[in-house]
């Protein structure tokens, strides 16, 4: 039986980023440009699915989970548009934007099991369940939270503050609430448990000194932005307590996929007898595959390692591998943070069959 969560965790965490902007009653959609920021907050509308596909695509919206509610709430969207009594033609919405981006789950997890909706015309129900992405996150994302500030003091009941390191962005520009990782960063100094953040630049997109500052610096939680090379000499002289990191996709065994990076701080932590904690909504299992082998690694185009906002950093015939991701194998993790209890991965498959959830 889970816990009850005070009703005044996280009451000083409402002043976040704002990653979209939906009005139900209006079927308007907006999202925030992530590829100005953090010079530039502009909001730009989703009218529909090819909308939804390319602000996902071009990376204008990235996060698992935001990639996913921003999938769903366009195909919402073009549906309330649709007169059409035949709904068939959704079916091929759904594979179109779940080919937007391959690796990250929650996209193709939320939209997959509507498919046999579309064959029972059951339009009502593939509504609802659209909505319920977006409506069900904030609550589930608050039990994640709570599960991952519970581990962590637990792991450390004689530390008052800790020492926390992280990669990419896993906040309120990744999701529509607090975050994965950022979420259980930002509760830990909501309640006086953080000592200080080191947050990865994050080559080649720079989710980590673009988003992750940002967001950081919005909240007042005490931070350092390092490079990524940096990351080992923290570990050795700062006394990291854990790494925090999020998940793009997770296989039953717990070998999780996240940010390129996330196994070379998996690797190091362990080196470092530091803990290795991927903090991962359900939506971010993939329960079709039982190991990392099986997860598909997008290669993101050479431009995005070659420039900077626009700015070449190299010559533009220079030829890269940028892949988006890497796993970090279950070996090296601690534990893996869900909203439905925090588990060795080794106890994550028969889990799963429980009903904690
Ligand atoms: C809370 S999931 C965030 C997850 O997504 C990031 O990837 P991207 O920025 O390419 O969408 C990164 O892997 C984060 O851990």
């Amino acid at each position: 039986m889970a816990t009850e969560i005070p009703t005044d965790f996280l009451k000083n965490e409402e002043n976040r980023l704002n990653s979209l902007r939906f009005d139900e009653e209006n079927g308007k959609l907006e999202v925030l440009d992530q590829l100005l920021l953090p010079h530039e907050f502009k909001y730009i509308p989703v009218n529909g699915v090819n909308d939804a596909y390319e602000v996902i695509k071009t990376m204008k919206v990235r996060g698992a989970p935001l990639i996913a509610t921003v999938g769903c709430l366009g195909l919402y969207i073009e549906i309330q548009q649709s007169s059409d009594s035949n709904i068939s033609w959704i079916s091929g919405k759904i594979n179109y934007l779940i080919s937007s981006r391959p690796t990250a789950v929650d996209l193709r997890n939320a939209l997959q099991s509507l498919l046999p909706l579309v064959q029972e015309n059951k339009l009502d129900e593939i509504k609802k369940r659209l909505l319920d992405v977006y409506h069900k996150e904030k609550q589930e994302n608050r039990r994640l939270v709570w599960n991952g500030y519970q581990e962590l003091i637990t792991a450390f009941p004689k530390k008052q503050k800790l020492t926390i390191m992280t990669i990419c962005n896993t906040g309120s520009l990744a999701t529509c609430s607090w975050g994965t990782a950022l979420g259980v960063i930002r509760a830990l100094h909501s309640e006086n448990r953080l000592e200080i953040v080191y947050a990865l630049e994050t080559r080649p997109y720079n989710q980590g000194v673009r988003l992750t500052a940002a967001e950081l610096l919005h909240g007042n939680v005490p931070f350092k932005l390092i490079t990524d090379s940096m990351a080992a000499s923290v570990m050795k002289s700062k006394n990291v307590d854990a790494v925090l990191t999020g998940a793009d996709n997770v296989a039953l065994n717990g070998d999780t996929a996240n940010k390129i990076g996330t196994y070379m701080l998996a690797v190091l932590a362990n080196y470092h007898a530091i803990n290795f904690y991927p903090v991962v909504p359900l939506t971010s299992i993939n329960q079709k595959i039982e190991t990392g082998e099986e997860i598909v690694i997008e290669e993101r185009p050479a431009i995005e390692m070659l420039t900077i906002n626009g700015t070449n950093i190299g010559s533009l015939n220079t030829p890269v591998w940028n892949p988006a991701f890497d796993v970090t194998p279950a070996n090296l993790i601690t534990k893996i943070i869900t909203d439905f209890g925090n588990f060795k991965p080794s106890e994550l498959k028969n889990a799963l069959k429980s009903d904690l959830y």
